[in-house]
């Protein structure tokens, strides 16, 4: 399908990612449009991209079949405000942690609202994004909005909006919980006589082996485990000092001390 003109509202990381996607998938440089007002972010996106990103919403936003909005969730009003008097009915995807469709569709004047909660990997094409339509997005604006996020990385609808909250805590945090990990291992790796660099490569090329055994495996998390682990070996002692300390617990807290405040960001908005 050929895409439509795209306006960016918000030029930082997560526009970054989808806009590096779609020139790499060959979409046309002149068919994007990115609304920017911090200057060196906008000098970042003509380096990086060759684009010249406007410094405040303009009447070129008109043309935009898709608008993307990729500011912060406490931004949206004062980024949507300039925004309202040009974009028509324009299909919009928000990016933005918490804030409702509802809240999207007031603000816009378009009901054709989707909803996305992509991750930082998105920059390497290897992001996972949870998606959730209102009912007035057709078929078409659905697969419009899958290829637009194709390039980086794969997706998956959810059925209830209050779902994304769960994923932003899950997919969309999570790498930065997995970088604490990471950090916490090149910390005891130092204690142990290695080189902070060894400990970065050890603990990522395991890290990244880890999950890419996950992903081809048809077993368990649990069993994968199971299968380091023997009974009376150096995992074993590990596992229980992590069990001992309360760990899992207190990821499972993390992960919903997340997807609370991704509920109250939407509140904060109402919708
Ligand atoms: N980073 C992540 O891992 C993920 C982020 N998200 C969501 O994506 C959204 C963007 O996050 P991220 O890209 O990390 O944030 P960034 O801060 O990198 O990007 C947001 C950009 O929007 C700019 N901006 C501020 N006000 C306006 C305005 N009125 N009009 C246009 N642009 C404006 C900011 O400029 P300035 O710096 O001057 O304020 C900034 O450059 C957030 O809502 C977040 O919840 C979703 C999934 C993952
Ligand atoms: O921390 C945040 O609020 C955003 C949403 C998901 C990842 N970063």
């Amino acid at each position: 399908m050929a895409l439509p003109r795209i306006a960016f509202i918000g030029g930082g990381n997560m526009a970054s990612a989808i806009i590096g996607g779609l020139l790499r998938a060959g979409h046309p440089r002149a068919s994007l449009a990115v609304v920017e007002p911090f200057e060196p972010q906008r000098q970042k996106l003509c380096a990086d991209f060759g684009i010249d990103a406007l410094a405040a919403a303009d009447a070129s936003l008109a043309d935009a079949g898709l608008l993307v909005w990729a500011v912060k969730p406490q931004m949206f009003a004062a980024a949507a405000g300039p925004c309202a008097g040009v974009i028509g009915g324009a299909l919009q995807l928000s990016v933005m942690a918490g804030i409702r469709s509802d809240a999207i569709a007031r603000a816009t004047g378009s009901e054709r609202v989707v909803r996305a909660m992509p991750n930082t990997p998105a920059l390497i094409g290897e992001g996972i994004a949870g998606l959730f339509a209102r009912t007035a997005v057709s078929a078409e604006d659905k697969a419009l909005v899958e290829q637009v996020l194709a390039p980086t990385g794969t997706s998956l609808w959810v059925g209830q909006e209050a779902d994304l909250d769960a994923v932003t805590a899950l997919s969309g945090s999570g790498p930065a919980y997995f970088f604490y990990i990471v950090e916490a291992m090149m910390a005891a790796a130092v204690e142990m006589g290695l080189t902070a660099e060894q400990g970065r490569q050890l603990a990522l090329a395991t890290c990244g082996g880890a999950a890419a055994l996950g992903l081809q495996s048809s077993e368990s998390p649990t069993v994968l485990r199971e299968r380091v682990t023997s009974k009376g070996g150096t995992t074993y002692a590990a596992i229980t000092s992590l069990q001992a300390d309360g760990v899992g617990e207190a990821v499972q807290r993390a992960v919903k001390a997340a997807q609370v405040r991704a509920r109250e960001l939407g509140d904060e908005f109402g919708g």
